[in-house]
């Protein structure tokens, strides 16, 4: 019988390293014989995707509800689990995915205000059970992601996405967020993202050496 895959996320304020750091994740699985799925969320599938576009896009003529946003992020959540993550998990695959239901706590959660419980509600009926086996949590100053995203946005042409257009309290409502998550779950490994890249990644590396037991 195939061995089920696991499935790791990495979550984290704007900028803080969790596209460089996943690049490094799946590069090492792989170079230690592990077959992986890079994805994202929200988004990762053809139709979860185009929600992403209108999550992130700036609505000029109507402000997004709250509620539509939790709803639409779960939406593309329960797109990308049943048609993606599962169907690859079982086929055993290691499945690394750039964001995941913390960040709705973060950013739907603290971020807008929205009740804890409506959001494990929606985990319960979407995930059915599926959690992340671990977490990679990329903790900086709210000064260096932004600076980095900052950085990166220039050097790509990026435009500012409607959640990079929110003020410095959203995030730092969000920051609470995720540090709150690290405290309450086992499975987070909070690693100071304000380090050199190198010292980031040696951290990463010891923690992926445990689970594949290599
Ligand atoms: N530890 C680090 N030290 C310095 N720069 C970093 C570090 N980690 C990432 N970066 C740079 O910061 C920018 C944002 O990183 P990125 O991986 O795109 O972040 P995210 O996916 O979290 O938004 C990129 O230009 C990246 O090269
Ligand atoms: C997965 C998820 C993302 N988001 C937000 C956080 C990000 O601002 C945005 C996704 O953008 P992303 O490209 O992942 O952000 P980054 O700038 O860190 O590379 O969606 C939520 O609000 N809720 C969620 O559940």
């Amino acid at each position: 019988m195939i061995q089920p895959g696991r499935f790791i996320t990495f979550e984290g304020g704007e900028g803080v390293g969790k596209s460089t750091n996943i690049q490094f994740c799946a590069e090492w699985l792989r170079s230690h014989g592990v077959e992986v799925l890079v994805t994202r969320e929200p988004g990762g599938t053809p139709v979860a995707e185009t929600i992403r576009n209108q999550l992130l896009k700036a609505h000029h003529s109507e402000p997004v509800d709250p509620m539509a946003e939790l709803l639409l992020v779960f939406a593309a959540r329960a797109q990308h689990i049943n048609t993606l993550i599962k169907p690859a998990l079982i086929a055993g695959k290691w499945v690394v995915c750039d964001r995941f239901t913390d960040s709705t706590v973060a950013y739907q959660g603290f971020g807008r205000g929205l009740p804890q419980a409506w959001i494990e509600e929606l985990k319960l009926l979407v995930q059915r059970g599926l959690e992340p086996d671990c977490t990679f949590l990329l903790d900086a100053p709210l000064g260096i992601g932004m600076a980095r995203a900052r950085g990166r946005a220039i050097s790509n042409g990026d435009v500012i996405d409607r959640f990079e257009q929110e003020q410095q309290e959203f995030f730092e409502r969000v920051q609470q967020g995720f540090h709150w998550l690290a405290q309450h779950n086992r499975r987070m490994r909070r690693i100071d993202a304000s380090q050199p890249l190198d010292n980031v990644q040696a951290q990463i590396a010891a923690v992926l050496q445990e689970l594949t037991g290599l």
